[in-house]
């Protein structure tokens, strides 16, 4: 049987839709979550995806401001514009869009943002609290990932889940989150050997290398769930996932596309990630 495709933008839909309540009962408190975005350079990619940030905030009411700079903007500026922020009571939230042009430390950037506005969940603290399981504010794409695999009924205890790609911004932090659903986690890399021999095993298998279809059938256990992370532009610049999903699609339960799977989750985590700081911050007020 071929596999029942994930559509997370679907899924991102109806969060946004109870997202949108929830937004709408905190302004008659007198609540308006807000989100600055900061977007440094010309990149289209980055470019785009901020809009789609922006457009999702409008439609579930949360304020959202974007600043962009040229590409020559110097690192102390950023961090000025991050104190500002940081002292902003109408600002919740705050997102640096990565890469970061290479003059810039990025590591320098995200400490500099208050861990309670780190909506992306990339500052120290917040990666620390969630490796020690305290609640804390997830980074989007992972949480996203549960979410979806969450969505397909699939228990994830006891589970063999099969990570490939250990980034700090996706494939480290799935396997944390994998663990802490009680799955039995496999984390691959570029120097594992064999691929293929750790793939096939896998009852649930994330793939976030940036590799365009560098995953096939021979990869894919027969029944598995399949997550596709990857975001690749091919030579005519179409948007194609790490998987062949044609040809998974014949072998797994479940498998998600590219576009229309994992990235509307990312920014719907982001949204979700926005209203719970304006929450906490309006409580510790
Ligand atoms: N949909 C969404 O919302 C998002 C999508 N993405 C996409 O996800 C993908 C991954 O992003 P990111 O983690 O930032 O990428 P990075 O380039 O930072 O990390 C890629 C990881 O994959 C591993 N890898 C690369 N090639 C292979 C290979 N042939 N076999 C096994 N492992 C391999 C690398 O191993 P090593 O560590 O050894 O170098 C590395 O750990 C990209 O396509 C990106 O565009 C990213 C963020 C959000
Ligand atoms: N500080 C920071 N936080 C991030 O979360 C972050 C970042 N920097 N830098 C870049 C990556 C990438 N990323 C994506 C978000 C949405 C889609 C997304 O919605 N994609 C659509 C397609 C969009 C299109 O058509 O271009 C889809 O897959 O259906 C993809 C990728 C967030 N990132
Ligand atoms: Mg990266």
């Amino acid at each position: 049987m071929p596999a029942t495709i994930l559509q997370g933008k679907e899924v991102a839909k109806s969060i946004r839709a109870e997202l949108a309540e929830e937004v709408a009962g905190l302004k008659q408190q007198g609540i308006t979550p807000g989100l600055t975005v900061i977007l440094v350079g010309e990149d289209p990619a980055s470019h785009s995806y901020v809009r789609g940030k922006s457009k999702g905030c409008e439609e579930v009411g949360i304020h959202s401001e974007v600043i962009l700079k040229d590409a020559a903007t110097t690192q102390e500026e950023l961090l000025e514009i991050i104190q500002q922020l940081n002292q902003n009571p109408n600002v919740n939230g705050i997102l640096v869009q990565l890469p970061l042009p290479s003059h810039i430390s990025e590591e320098a950037v995200l400490d500099a943002i208050d861990p309670s506005k780190d909506v992306d969940g990339f500052h120290p603290i917040n990666v620390g609290n969630m490796v020690i399981g305290k609640e804390t504010l997830l980074p989007c794409t992972p949480h996203g990932v549960i979410e979806l695999i969450k969505r397909t009924g699939t228990e994830i205890a006891g589970k063999h889940a099969v990570v490939i790609g250990r980034s700090n911004i996706v494939g480290k932090p799935v396997s944390l989150l994998l663990q802490r659903e009680n799955a039995t986690v496999t984390m691959c890399h570029s120097r594992t050997k064999d691929l293929p021999s750790f793939t096939k095993m896998a009852d649930i298998l994330v793939v976030a290398a940036g590799k365009a279809h560098m995953i096939g059938k021979e990869h894919v256990k027969p029944g598995a769930v399949v997550i596709d992370v990857g975001v690749n532009r091919n030579e005519a610049g179409k948007l194609v996932g790490d998987v062949k999903f044609d040809e998974v699609q014949e072998t797994a339960s479940y498998l998600t596309p590219v576009p229309g799977g994992v990235g509307p989750m990312t920014i719907t985590m982001l949204l979700k990630n926005t209203v719970e700081a304006a929450k906490q911050q309006a409580k510790r007020r």
